[in-house]
């Protein structure tokens, strides 16, 4: 049976990159896909732009919404301080499975809880089965119809302090209106526009980036 693209970006990692260095990972899955087969990894220019929120937040317990073959959870992980974690949801099982051997050959498995199954199925799992109390900074990368019910349901799960901060890919490709409505109306987020480009394009993008001004639990007076 013929490999798919995944398993061919995941077999070029392994012949190209150095195991347990997260950054020669990253590079080889950007070769790859910008030279032999495109794929939705969120890529370079606006993992630039992942990187500066990161190690702007600092998070202690960050959250990603769509883990594909891994890219931004090494991207995300190689980032975080001593202690800190980063759990990964993932729905695509053939995605789960590639991205598992990614996060292990990069060597930072010790940081990443990679979870397979809906999101709206595993975000109310979070609190009890995760032992997350509330979460520090989200990516929000996967199907586009769920960023504005998973971000509702981030706030209905109490998962939401003042202070955490979203950021959200592909605003502009494949595009997300109906989430800029939400956020951009929504008195709770302060929001921030990152105009960028589709990742090994030269298509226009962006990434959005939420503050949450405030948490679930603090009511307005
Ligand atoms: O970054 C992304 C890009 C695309 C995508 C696909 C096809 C196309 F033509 C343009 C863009 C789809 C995504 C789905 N989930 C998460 N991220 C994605
Ligand atoms: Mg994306």
């Amino acid at each position: 049976m013929n490999q798919s693209k995944e398993q061919r970006i995941l077999n070029y990692v392994l012949q190209n990159a150095v195991r347990g260095d997260p950054c020669s990972v990253i590079d080889a899955i950007d070769t790859y896909c910008s030279q032999k087969e495109w794929a939705m990894n969120v890529g370079n220019e606006k993992g630039l732009i992942l990187d500066k929120t990161v190690e702007e937040i600092n998070p202690s317990v960050a959250l990603e919404l769509g883990t594909y073959c891994g890219y931004s959870a090494v991207r995300i992980a190689r980032l975080l301080k001593a202690g800190a974690r980063l759990l990964t949801v993932e729905f695509n099982p053939e995605f789960a499975a590639i991205a598992k051997q990614m996060i292990e050959f990069a060597g930072v498995q010790d940081k990443v809880t990679l979870i397979e199954g809906p999101s709206e199925e595993i975000i109310p799992q979070l609190k009890k089965k995760y032992e997350v109390d509330t979460l520090d900074f989200v990516f929000v990368d996967h199907w586009k119809d769920r960023y504005t019910p998973d971000t509702i349901l981030l706030q209905e799960c109490s998962l939401l302090r003042k202070g955490s901060v979203l950021l959200a890919d592909n605003i502009i490709v494949p595009g997300a209106p109906e989430f800029v409505n939400y956020i951009r109306n929504n008195p709770r987020f302060q929001c921030t526009n990152y105009p960028s480009h589709l990742e090994y394009m030269k298509v226009q993008d962006a990434m959005k980036k939420a503050c949450t001004l405030q948490g679930e639990h603090i009511r307005s007076t």
